[in-house]
């Protein structure tokens, strides 16, 4: 494959899939705007915090593959990406564990005032009557919202400083985070405001979507404990900045923010932001992954994903509808001869119909095997004669597909 790469990914990782044969071209230096105007020739495209936007699958010619080299998609227009073929795929997880260690680190520097501490000392100022008074983490209780595989390695590292860790019940939680979360003593609320009422720490790691944006709101703010500390690693537009301006005025929160609403992308730029400066902040500039132990497994993670999909096997695609569109599928065990399948296609298309999903896999010693056909519209015994009949079909099984039940086939 062709891959352009528009943020600096791994040395190690270049020579690995240039090894296995595709072109790398690294141009971090580009920014959203100037991607439309790059892609042309690309068919892969990998980024960490550099926008994707619409014009960029409008001006791809052979665009089929865009990695976010990290977790978050939000920075990148999946829908339009969706509406002309293009899969866009996550490096899910492999950041958490960098992600959950700088959560602590701003959690500790708010609690101790680390950041001032040290400015004073570089300022040639010793103040411990100003910085010897702290509340400590030991005994404190910890909401974390967004309970994945950050929030769980959130609620590890937290529970071995001695903090007692909560979150809400929610509805279609895996049995497996359940358990996990119990494991680390993960106790559950039955409401928010139960939880912020009785939390002396908050820390957020939901995705930003329709569902999260401004979960953080005046109202959420209202309800948290006098004093306590709002921590988000996650994105910044879960948080209405205009209401936690509010609240750090009025010396109700404190706050560890490493991502912020406007925030610019990768770079370096002069950028002023009222919360980023607030003096009850601990601020960071969205470095949460950027450590070295969590780039290399991202940029393995990469080339996991990149690999599989020139053998046709799509990994952590976040724009595929997993819903089965078809209304039945057909199983149909044949000698593996060139020409079946177009013949097999050619019986369904006279009947009229769509096929939405198709899957075929060969035995080994490439003798035999198994097509698996989504087809949409009405199945008939007349078309599956038909298919019986075709020369090199070896069996045809037709089963109705219930509407409710996931394909989850990548
Ligand atoms: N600061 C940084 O550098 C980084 C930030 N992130 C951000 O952190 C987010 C979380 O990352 P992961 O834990 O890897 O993702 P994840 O997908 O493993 O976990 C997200 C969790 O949030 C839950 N969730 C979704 N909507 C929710 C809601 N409305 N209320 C409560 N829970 C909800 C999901 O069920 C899931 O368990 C990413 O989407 C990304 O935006 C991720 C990596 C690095
Ligand atoms: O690559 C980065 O620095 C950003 C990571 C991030 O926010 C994510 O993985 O969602």
């Amino acid at each position: 494959m062709r891959l352009l790469f528009a943020d600096r990914l791994s040395e190690q990782t270049l020579s690995e899939l240039e090894a296995r044969g595709h072109e790398c071209v690294v141009e971090p230096g580009l920014s959203a705007d100037d991607l439309a105007g790059r892609i042309t020739g690309f068919d892969g495209l990998v980024v960490r915090s550099t926008k994707v936007r619409r014009p960029v699958f409008e001006a791809a010619d052979r665009l089929s593959l865009v990695v976010r080299a990290g977790a978050g998609t939000n920075t990148i227009d999946t829908d339009a990406a969706a509406e002309r073929g293009v899969f866009v795929c996550n490096v899910p997880g492999r950041n958490a564990a960098a992600v959950a260690e700088l959560t602590l680190g701003l959690l500790l520097a708010v609690d101790r005032r680390i950041a001032d501490n040290v400015a004073d000392l570089r300022a040639g100022r010793w103040d411990k009557d100003r910085y010897g008074k702290a509340e400590g983490l030991l005994g404190s209780t910890m909401a974390i919202l967004g309970l994945g595989s950050i929030g769980l390695l959130v609620a590890e590292r937290a529970a071995a400083f001695g903090i007692r860790v909560q979150a809400q019940t929610r509805p279609g939680r895996s049995a497996q985070t359940v358990a996990r979360a119990e494991e680390l003593g993960v106790t559950w609320c039955d409401s928010l405001g139960e939880l912020l009422a009785t939390s002396d720490v908050v820390s957020l790691h939901v995705p930003a979507g329709p569902d999260t944006e401004h979960l953080v709101d005046a109202a959420f703010l209202a309800q948290m404990k006098d004093g306590a500390v709002l921590l988000n690693t996650s994105r910044g537009d879960v948080v209405d900045e205009e209401a936690l301006l509010a609240a750090l005025d009025a010396g109700r929160v404190r706050a560890g923010l490493d991502v912020y609403a406007d925030e610019p992308g990768s770079g370096q730029t002069a950028w002023t932001s009222k919360v980023a400066q607030h003096p009850a902040v601990v601020g960071t500039h969205h470095i949460g992954a950027s450590t070295a132990q969590a780039q290399r497994a991202i940029a393995q993670g990469v080339t996991e994903i990149v690999e599989a999909f020139t053998h046709g096997e799509v990994r952590h695609c976040v724009n595929l509808d997993h819903s089965r569109l078809g209304s039945f599928t057909l199983t149909i065990r044949h000698h593996d001869r060139v020409g079946v399948l177009a013949q097999v296609l050619d019986q369904v298309s006279s009947a009229g119909l769509n096929v939405e999903h198709m899957e075929n896999r060969v035995f080994r010693g490439g003798q035999a095997a198994v097509a698996s056909i989504d087809v949409a519209g009405e199945s008939s015994d007349v078309l599956v004669e038909a298919l019986r009949a075709l020369p090199h079909v070896l069996s045809v099984a037709e089963v109705t597909l219930d509407p409710a039940s996931p394909a989850g086939s990548a």
